[in-house]
């Protein structure tokens, strides 16, 4: 589904470049639960921005469902994006002026679905969510795991085949980080592949596989059975 070949990016500015991408080279199949980990500024949202199509790399090449897309408009990664990918942020990125239907809604106005359509899908995704009590508040009258709930009911009401969490849980105790993992791992057992950058070792527990980037390269890809067995040598 995701494929990387010596994928670049550099940041211009008038007085600095910055190199945040290094020849970065991925293979993320359909289905995959893939983390992304590593310290801080080493290039983990630069990819996830360049892999959800907000973003193009500066060279390289990034094929998404067997197309080119490193040099496409933002026009048309806009269409691409449309119903191919959700996006969780740890921030929520609710609108505040909106209720939690009208939110959750959003994207199937974007896709042109009719008003009757629309109710059916958003109720429904809501349910799965168990947030339909609150879909008449506004997200200023939920907590951060509610939020965190509808900002999830928001980027799979178009189901979406690629889900892209970046840090999802940052702004959760452990409880709601807990039960947002839980419908993640959900999502990711009904079929859809969900990329996910974390600074949490208990979060990329859920992953299949655990990339670690370090200064814009990857330095390693674990998969998490072979990780334990690893732990279950050191032990022995
Ligand atoms: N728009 C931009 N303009 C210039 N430099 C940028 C821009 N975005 C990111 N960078 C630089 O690229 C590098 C990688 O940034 P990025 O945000 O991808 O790191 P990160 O691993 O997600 O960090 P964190 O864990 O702190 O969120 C950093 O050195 C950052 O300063």
């Amino acid at each position: 589904m995701i494929i990387t070949k010596d994928l670049c990016k550099v940041f211009r500015t008038e007085e600095v470049e910055t190199s945040a991408l290094h020849d970065v080279n991925l293979h993320i199949e359909r289905g995959e639960f893939a983390a992304i980990m590593g310290p801080s500024g080493c290039g983990k949202s630069t990819l996830l921005n360049i892999i959800g199509l907000l973003d193009n790399p500066s060279n390289g090449n990034y094929i998404f469902n067997n197309t080119d897309v490193s040099k496409k408009s933002e026009k048309q990664r806009t269409h691409f994006r449309k119903g191919n990918i959700g996006f969780i942020f740890q921030s929520f990125n609710l609108i505040d002026e909106l209720t939690v239907f009208e939110n959750v809604e959003l994207p199937l106005i974007y896709m042109g679905l009719t008003t009757s359509k629309r109710k059916a899908k958003v109720n429904e995704v809501l349910e799965r969510m168990n947030i339909s009590h609150r879909a008449k508040h506004y997200p200023q009258q939920l907590s951060g795991g509610q939020q965190q709930r509808v900002a999830i009911a928001r980027a799979v009401v178009t189901s979406p085949k690629l889900i892209l969490a970046d840090e999802p849980t940052g702004n959760l105790d452990s409880s709601n980080g807990t039960e947002v993992m839980e419908l993640l791992k959900e999502l990711n057992q009904s079929g859809t592949t969900v990329v996910m950058v974390t600074h949490s070792v208990r979060d990329s527990e859920y992953a299949d596989r655990v990339i670690h980037l370090f200064d814009g390269k990857v330095v390693s890809e674990n998969k998490h059975k072979q990780i334990k067995r690893e732990l279950i040598k050191e032990k022995l």
